[in-house]
């Protein structure tokens, strides 16, 4: 019996396939019947239908074994954000991508989109329905912001029409959903040692949380409508929920969800603001001795005691998106899927 071909546009790569969003996205395009070559520093799983290729993105010959017979190349790779590493950060987010799109290049991809932040305008004060036209953060938050920066205005400066090699940014902003290693277990951590009693500031700021099926939903139709005649070729889109909510108001939910109680006591934003850039000035001083991370940075602050929510009105207009999954589903198939972080589990 003849063995099926699949296509040759059907095969991609998703780089940083081994981690929460890239996993997610790896298991819908599967779905979707692309199969799909994964690149990554660790390998957290087997699928059927999956190439794995363990390296550094920074290796260019690594990188090149994974792309070969590959025309799409999803870029979703990161430091965490809490490494706060500046070193790290460079090497990886600006030197890697720099690295990415050359072996794109070299192996003849059509297409790149990356997985940018939203964050890229967020500057530690209000952003309301920001649209992507807003400009860079001129004083982005940390490095990580600096560097995804950099990084997204690479990836859209690389778009080359005539060359046949084109690219887009998704934008996503507080991505949650099962499996997440960062938002749901950082905010029990903080409920079971005691410090989740407070509200940050009047407790009235709305942001974006996105459901991470919507985030994947936005890469593969931005992959999809990127064309030569398409408008979103070099460009970046936002992709959220598109039901801002109070950030308090969200927090509640997954801690009450999951058995913890709602933090209730008000403190003013600017006193737990300057207690955080005291206590990072601490982990400095003190670092040649002792070395701790503390929960409250000034970033976290910031996005806790700040409004900042997005128009995704452009990914509507553009690549048709439409959030798949409301907020309140998404935070119960979330608080769902963490049995083991429940109280008293
Ligand atoms: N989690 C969130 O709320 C948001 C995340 N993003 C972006 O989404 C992307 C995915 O984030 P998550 O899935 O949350 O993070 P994650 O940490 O779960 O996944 C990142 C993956 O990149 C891999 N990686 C890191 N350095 C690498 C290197 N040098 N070579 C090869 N692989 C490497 C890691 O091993 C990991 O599997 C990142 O680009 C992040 O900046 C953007 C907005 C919000
Ligand atoms: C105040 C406190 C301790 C809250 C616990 C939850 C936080 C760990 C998350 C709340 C908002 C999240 C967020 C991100 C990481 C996790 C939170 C700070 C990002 C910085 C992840 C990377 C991005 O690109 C932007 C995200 C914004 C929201």
């Amino acid at each position: 019996m003849a063995t099926r071909v699949r296509p040759v546009s059907k095969r991609c790569a998703v780089i940083g396939g081994s981690g929460f969003l890239g996993r997610h996205l790896v298991e819908k395009l599967l779905d979707r019947g692309y199969s799909v070559s994964v690149f990554d520093i660790r390998q957290s799983y087997e699928l059927p239908g999956v190439t794995f290729h363990q390296g550094d993105l920074c290796d260019k010959q690594a990188l090149l074994s994974a792309l070969k017979d590959v025309s799409l190349v999803f870029h979703c790779a990161s430091p965490a954000p809490s490494s706060d590493d500046r070193l790290l950060f460079e090497r990886v987010n600006i030197r890697g991508t720099q690295t990415v799109i050359q072996a794109c290049l070299d192996a003849g991809v059509q297409k790149l989109v990356l997985t940018s932040s939203a964050s890229v305008v967020f500057e530690g004060t209000d952003v309301k329905n920001g649209k992507e036209d807003l400009p860079y953060a001129k004083k982005p938050i940390d490095y990580y912001t600096q560097t995804k920066i950099e990084q997204e205005k690479l990836v859209l400066g690389a778009c080359n029409k005539p060359k046949g090699f084109l690219t887009v940014a998704i934008r996503p902003h507080g991505i949650f959903g099962p499996r997440d290693p960062q938002l749901v277990p950082t905010l029990v951590d903080a409920a079971r040692r005691g410090k989740m009693k407070f509200i940050i500031g009047d407790g009235t700021n709305l942001v974006d949380f996105t459901y991470v099926e919507n985030v994947v939903h936005g890469h593969i139709l931005a992959a999809e409508h990127l064309r030569a005649d398409s408008p979103i070729c070099g460009k970046p889109y936002h992709i959220t929920n598109d039901e801002p909510i109070r950030f308090w108001d969200f927090m509640s939910e997954v801690l009450v969800g999951l058995g913890y109680p709602a933090p209730r006591f008000h403190l003013p934003y600017t006193l737990v603001y300057g207690l955080a850039l005291l206590l990072l000035l601490l982990t400095w001083i003190l670092r040649p001795v002792m070395s701790f991370k503390p929960t409250f940075t000034p970033m976290r602050v910031a996005l806790a005691g700040t409004y900042h929510y997005y128009s995704c009105e452009h990914a509507k207009e553009h690549l048709g998106y439409k959030p798949v999954v409301s907020l309140k589903e998404g935070i119960a198939r979330t608080v769902a899927s963490y049995p083991h972080l429940r109280r008293g589990a």
